[in-house]
């Protein structure tokens, strides 16, 4: 929020007036993206709620200036205050630790390393239809509900509501410990050293103002888990909602989907699974990922930026003062519908991917389902990977039909809002195998 007092004199980006005290919380009723892009519509592309702002040049010229993050409550109580990588303030300890987070998780070399872990999940995904990948990469291997205080890993995120935050984080605080420990009692065992081995070794280690210790650790892995679960949209990570979102387009689309299994069977055939080598030869499943992106972020205002110091930025000729400690909110959904940059904003078109290079990887500033600059998703190439990859073995393995002769255009598509927006209801859909083995 934006002190209006102390800042009388400088102009602020224009905006709704709002009520005292709440300011313009009640407009944004329960789809915020939606309204917001509608009141963009009105006020311009840089506009002053007081709750947020939102623009898009910031991403490129005032990048560095709104690498922070402001101070929220959700962060102080369930995930160890600012001390995981996604709440952090700008300075050096959110650089080491995305780092360190780089170099030992999420590496292309780390990727790869994983690849086999991924394809024996694949294999499973296909008996179960069930998406458990990332947890073995971070912790080594899966653990089962019981383990998590009996009550289930989604089922404690979900309980993320203000009041029993701090229950919550008693919670992970226990199962953290426990994995912790089990780690340091096996540390000298022959065995595929996982994300905690990599931070348990840097333990003890120091910069000027920070010392990482347990307590970091465990902040770590909590940020993980909040992009594998979420604690308001059910047990579903970043990537797997994204897969629900392309097959429910799919769905929509038969004539895509076809596309996509035509595609499949030239490059790959009938006769073995996809491998994560045959991907980059599968240009239209990747239209497919990169429209479904477009139409569906899944974290659509991105992660809140905080402004680190004041900061005057032209827009229309228009000098804008932003204070600093200003709450920066980007809204991803309104910039992939923006009519200036999308012909038929509104509709599921892969082909426009077409012959230009537009990409989901903060390059483009039409498509940011990752953010962009210092501080877009760190988990970027494997939640890029993990989406083709599951995405295809869902498609190539399977024929799939909706439930009681519902026409494609009768499948709903209505979004429930959170910090990751899913499917309001579940997807419903009937798989029959079409492999040849
Ligand atoms: C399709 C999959 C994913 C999407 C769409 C996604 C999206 C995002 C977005 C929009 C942000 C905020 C960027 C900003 O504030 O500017 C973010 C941040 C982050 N993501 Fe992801 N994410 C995905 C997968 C992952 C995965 C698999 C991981 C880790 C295993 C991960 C870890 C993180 C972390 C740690 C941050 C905070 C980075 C920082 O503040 O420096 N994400 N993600």
């Amino acid at each position: 929020c934006i002190s209006k007092g102390k800042n009388k004199n400088k102009m602020l980006p224009p905006g709704p007036r709002g009520f005292p005290i709440f300011g313009s919380l009640h407009l944004l009723g329960k789809f915020p993206t939606m309204v917001l892009h509608q009141l963009a519509q009105k006020y311009g592309d840089i506009m002053y709620l007081r709750l947020g702002l939102q623009h898009t040049l910031f991403l490129k010229t005032h990048d560095l200036n709104f690498a922070s993050r402001p101070p929220t409550e959700g962060a102080k109580h369930i995930i160890f205050g600012q001390r995981s990588l996604s709440f952090a303030e700008y300075g050096s300890y959110w650089t080491n630790m995305r780092k360190i987070c780089m170099l030992e998780l999420l590496s292309n070399q780390k990727i790869n390393c994983f690849k086999s872990m991924r394809r024996e999940e694949a294999v499973l995904l296909i008996k179960s239809l069930g998406i458990n990948m990332t947890c073995r990469m971070v912790f080594g291997k899966k653990y089962k509900d019981e383990e998590f205080g009996g009550r289930g890993f989604a089922s404690v995120m979900k309980e993320g509501l203000t009041k029993k935050m701090k229950a919550v984080n008693k919670a992970f605080d226990e199962f953290f410990e426990k994995v912790i420990d089990e780690h340091l009692q096996y540390k000298d065992k022959e065995r595929t050293k996982d994300f905690i081995d990599a931070l348990l070794a840097h333990m003890g280690s120091e910069g000027s103002d920070y010392r990482i210790e347990r307590l970091n650790i465990k902040a770590m892995m909590s940020v993980i888990n909040y992009h594998l679960c979420t604690y308001v949209a059910a047990s579903v990570d970043t990537s797997s909602t994204t897969v629900q979102w392309a097959l429910s387009e799919l769905l929509r689309h038969p004539q895509d989907m076809k596309k996509v299994q035509k595609e499949l069977e030239n490059v790959v055939g009938l006769k073995r699974m996809v491998e994560e080598s045959d991907m980059e030869k599968l240009e239209y499943l990747d239209m497919v990922v990169k429209e479904t992106m477009r139409l569906h972020p899944v974290v659509p205002l991105l992660l809140p930026h905080a402004a680190i110091e004041d900061c005057t930025p032209t827009y229309l000729f228009l000098h804008y003062h932003i204070p600093k400690k200003s709450r920066i909110i980007i809204n991803a959904w309104a910039i992939g519908r923006d009519l200036s940059a999308w012909e038929d904003a509104e509709k599921f078109v892969p082909e426009s991917f077409e012959g230009n290079n537009v990409d989901v990887r903060g390059q483009h500033f039409q498509l940011v389902p990752f953010g962009s600059g210092r501080r877009r998703c760190v988990g970027m190439q494997l939640g890029i990977t993990v989406v083709h990859f599951v995405l295809a073995q869902l498609v190539h393995c399977f024929d799939w039909e909706l439930p009681d002769n519902m026409l494609p255009n009768e499948l709903e598509m209505t979004e429930e809002f959170g910090l990751v927006v899913s499917r309001a209801k579940n997807l419903l859909a009937i798989p029959s195998y079409r492999l040849q083995n």
